[in-house]
């Protein structure tokens, strides 16, 4: 996505601010690191994290994935912050287009979504996503859920029997107003109209069903997002939603279909003869989960929707419309990112453009592919995917920046007894630069410093990206460290040498440390080879954790002289071309045929 000058200048601009970040060359008392060391162990907040409920069309492709990690990132960083997180997943298996892909495959409906859910539990649990809950749509906790729920907004008034009449569109399970709708041909040259977003085919429908009063709802929504204007992330799509409300029709919402229409689906409580619309009953699933109608309320209070722009109207104005009719807490956040494309378009189940995530781990392994998705996945903007993009990217920063650090400074030639090294004050005194250290030192020790701080602005925006590009930084200037040094010149056999020599490496493993905490949420494999290698124990990896240099700062540092972790290899083999081309799924590891 970069090119080689943008990724300098972005380095050049990231580094800048991470050094001013602390103003003074002698790390000030009022910069300790106590605004991450909050201890919420006493009482564990609540947190409760969302991804898509995905549905059981076909099989899952990278851009579920991706919304799977980044959910799965932030559940992790939440954890390590000492939260008592919940990270919810699933799929959603009703509709017309689940009805007709089982009886095009010659299968009962439940059967066939059997099938692709285990699919994609199986991949997510491949990949690491750490699911506290799976969620079917077919189960009948969840069909109890939308029952009461409907019956709650049919006893305010919020749905009333009425005709819709109007443009829909089967593969996006959506309604469309006139101005979303255009003229396009099909494959065989006949007019047809479309929609404007999706391109998919439209059908004019007319029919008796249950209507949802959304229009009742547009002040209150518009309220909602102009008083928290930090509650759909990225900002840009805050702003669309706003622009969605103030400028475009919004009229009632038909939720149910007939049952000749559709039978795949739950019945309206009190008349078989209609079938609820399935984003009702899907966006109720985060709901199930938690227990409504009995005991959802600490939960329910705390919850953050992750989920691609696809489904943005879906999230931020159909849901909060029906929370609000039944009397329910709108979500704290809704974290949006864009699309993976392949060749500019959107890698999608419908195209056919998919990359099968199970082929990409096999490739890359399962932290490179992580890596990779959160490290090049801007949530403002699409990405276009593609195996030789990965690779160099996993071989420059993962096994050689970040690889090649810990091989280096762990390494017996340099480090011949295997303890973690002494850190010496009058090698590297707290007031500099003096000693055997220069300015630059000092730089890199204010930068490893103020980063735990601008990592979790990052992570809170899940602005994952953001948080590797600094880390990545970070990276540079230790390798630039040690390269400057040069340890591997100095005599062990020399006393002062020699103290300069195990500073030199005590300072590159804190860093180190310092970065394994951090990446845990993103790539928790790697990040624990690194801490293990280091001698970290588990209690010694959270976020309260973070206290960079103790011995800089005149602190006891625990791990000082303690036996480094045994030595478990390379941390990320490099790739080549040749191997990750020969590279096929292994037999047995394909997700089934959908349809
Ligand atoms: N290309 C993609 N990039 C990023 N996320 C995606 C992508 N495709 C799907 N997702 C994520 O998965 C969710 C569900 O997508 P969906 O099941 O509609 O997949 P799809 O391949 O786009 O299907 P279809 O082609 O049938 O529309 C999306 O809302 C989004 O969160």
């Amino acid at each position: 996505m970069s090119s080689p000058c943008c990724v300098i200048a972005s380095t050049k601009l990231i580094i800048h601010r991470l050094c001013r970040h602390v103003q003074h060359r002698r790390l000030p008392h009022a910069y300790s690191i106590a605004h991450f060391c909050t201890d919420r162990s006493q009482s564990p907040k609540a947190y409760y994290i969302t991804t898509p409920i995905f549905y059981v069309n076909a099989a899952p492709h990278i851009g579920h994935v991706y919304s799977a990690v980044t959910a799965d990132c932030l559940h992790r960083y939440k954890l390590l912050q000492r939260y008592n997180s919940r990270l919810a997943t699933g799929t959603d298996e009703h509709g017309l287009k689940i009805q007709q892909a089982a009886g095009s495959a010659g299968k009962d409906p439940l059967n066939f979504c059997t099938e692709v859910s285990e699919s994609f539990k199986h991949v997510f649990q491949r990949c690491g996503i750490s699911y506290t809950d799976y969620i079917r749509t077919t189960e009948k906790r969840h069909r109890q859920a939308v029952e009461h729920f409907w019956t709650v907004l049919l006893s305010k008034g919020y749905i009333y029997k009425g005709t819709y009449e109007g443009w829909y569109s089967t593969p996006d399970e959506s309604f469309l107003t006139e101005t979303q709708v255009t003229d396009s041909t099909d494959s065989e040259g006949r007019r047809i109209k479309v929609s404007t977003e999706s391109g998919h085919k439209v059908e004019w429908m007319n029919e008796d069903n249950y209507m949802f009063r959304l229009s009742d709802f547009r002040t209150q929504l518009l309220h909602w997002l102009r008083s928290n204007p930090n509650t759909i992330q990225p900002v840009k799509f805050q702003h669309l939603v706003l622009q969605w409300l103030e400028d475009d029709d919004i009229p009632d919402l038909s939720v149910s279909r007939q049952k000749s229409r559709l039978q795949w689906g739950i019945p309206v409580p009190g008349d078989p003869e209609q079938t609820i619309y399935v984003w009702l009953d899907a966006l109720v699933n985060y709901l199930t989960v938690v227990g409504y109608p009995q005991n959802h309320s600490k939960w329910w209070s705390v919850v953050h929707h992750v989920v691609g722009k696809d489904i943005l109207k879906f999230h931020a104005i159909y849901w909060p419309a029906f929370l609000l009719a039944a009397g329910l807490a709108l979500p704290q956040k809704i974290y949006v990112h864009s699309h993976w494309t392949v060749k500019g378009k959107k890698m999608s189940k419908s195209i056919g453009n998919v990359i099968n995530p199970l082929e990409s781990i096999e490739k890359f392994t399962v932290d490179g592919l992580r890596y990779f998705l959160l490290r090049q996945g801007v949530p403002d903007s699409d990405c276009d995917y593609y195996d030789d993009k990965v690779m160099k990217m996993c071989n420059s920063e993962l096994a050689d920046a970040l690889g090649g650090l810990l091989n280096r400074c762990a390494a017996p030639s340099l480090n011949p007894t295997q303890v973690y090294p002494r850190f010496s004050t009058s090698c590297f005194p707290a007031v500099g630069p003096s000693g055997k250290a220069v300015s630059e030192d000092y730089r890199m020790i204010e930068a490893v410093s103020a980063l735990p701080g601008i990592i979790e602005q990052h992570f809170e925006n899940l602005y994952v990206y953001k948080a590797l590009e600094a880390i990545g930084a970070c990276v540079r200037l230790t390798n630039g460290f040690v390269q400057r040094h040069a340890p591997w010149r100095l005599d062990r056999n020399n006393p002062e040498e020699q103290q300069w020599l195990d500073t030199i490496l005590h300072v590159s493993l804190e860093c180190l440390r310092i970065y394994g905490i951090l990446l845990q949420p993103v790539v928790p494999d790697l990040a624990d080879k690194i801490l293990s290698r280091l001698g970290v124990t588990p209690e010694e990896r959270s976020w309260n954790s973070l206290n960079f240099l103790n011995k800089f700062q005149g602190r006891e540092c625990a791990l000082e002289g303690r036996a480094l972790g045994p030595d478990l290899g390379v941390l990320f083999s490099r790739l080549e071309r040749s191997q990750i081309k020969g590279k096929t799924t292994k037999k047995g590891t394909q997700p089934k045929s959908k349809s």
